[in-house]
């Protein structure tokens, strides 16, 4: 693939982009947060991981999420989630505030979180049954979600017998199935292969398209925030605020071929830019090469 190296700013919108983000601040308001801060107390004193910060979210909006380690991601989608409590502040989904966990929200971790004992199947019924739902609607229900995550031919496999792409995937079929408001993604890729990771994603946002979903998406990767997101909210630490919220100049629909596009490039710049900034401050997990290596053994050739 040859790289464009034609030079525009990362704020430089086609006439197509920029009707399609005037059509998107128009739909309704699905999740708003309002100087969200959060401070945690504990016997080393106080963090402050949230600080101030504010933000919309549009209905089938994708939004992702980026900063470096220790600037809050995972505090921000906890809080939003219901599962931490918050210091000041309002988040509010359609209009209401978040007080707990609850089914208008669905949420996809790293980790793979599936029961072991129970069957795919299984897996993505317990929520609509732990509902109340008759096993034989949420069977039909189920069935309906597995074939739309590509997995209806494994209903009755175990998760062991699963890649971690196809685990991701029940995953997100379990917490799709109670049609939330809100899907909250905690770098559902993170742990894949970079192969399964760029399949996961165009499935990502294949279902996307298909569905009335909004999504929130916490990443590390900033092509994979660049691919997927309509807008990408930049964090930095200590404390966690926001640094911009970037409108992603890339056309839809997107593909890992736009990678080297003006757009893409001048984006990722963008990004690098603020989270990796010339005269940034000690990174705490940062850690430094010593400049001469012990040696454990006495090996007598030298492996290069
Ligand atoms: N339970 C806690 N008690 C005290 N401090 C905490 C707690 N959880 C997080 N923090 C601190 O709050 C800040 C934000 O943490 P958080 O885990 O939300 O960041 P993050 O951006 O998700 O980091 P990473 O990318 O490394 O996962 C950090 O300084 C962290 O040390």
């Amino acid at each position: 693939m040859q790289a464009n190296t034609d030079q525009i700013s990362y704020l430089t919108q086609s006439e197509a982009v920029k009707a399609r983000f005037d059509k998107l601040k128009q739909r309704e308001v699905i999740l708003e947060v309002k100087n969200l801060t959060k401070v945690y107390r504990g016997a080393k004193g106080e963090t402050t991981a949230l600080k101030d910060v504010s933000f919309k979210t549009h209905r089938r909006e994708f939004v992702c999420v980026i900063g470096p380690s220790g600037c809050g991601k995972s505090t921000l989608i906890r809080t939003l989630a219901g599962l931490e409590s918050y210091t000041s502040g309002e988040v509010l989904l359609d209009g209401k505030p978040v007080t707990g966990p609850g089914r208008d929200r669905g949420m996809v971790f790293q980790g793979y979180t599936l029961f072991p004992w129970l069957s795919v199947k299984k897996n993505v019924m317990f929520g609509l049954e732990m509902n109340g739902m008759p096993s034989e609607e949420a069977s039909r229900e189920v069935a309906l979600w597995l074939e739309l995550v590509g997995l209806e031919k494994f209903a009755n496999a175990y998760p062991h017998e699963l890649s971690g792409g196809m685990k991701q995937r029940v995953a997100i079929a379990r917490a799709l199935v109670n049609q939330p408001r809100i899907l909250l993604m905690d770098e559902p890729f993170g742990a894949l292969d970079a192969q399964t990771r760029c399949k996961m994603q165009t499935h990502l946002l294949e279902i996307w398209r298909n569905i009335d979903i909004t999504i929130l998406f916490i990443t590390h990767d900033l092509d994979e925030a660049i691919l997927l997101a309509d807008r990408i909210l930049v964090l930095k630490a200590h404390p966690g605020e926001v640094q911009e919220l970037i409108e992603v100049s890339v056309p839809r629909p997107r593909s890992p071929d736009q990678l080297f596009t003006p757009e893409f490039i001048a984006t990722k710049a963008r990004l690098e830019e603020l989270i990796h900034p010339p005269t940034e401050p000690v990174d705490e997990d940062a850690v430094s090469v010593p400049s001469r290596m012990i040696r454990f053994v006495n090996v007598a050739d030298n492996v290069e």
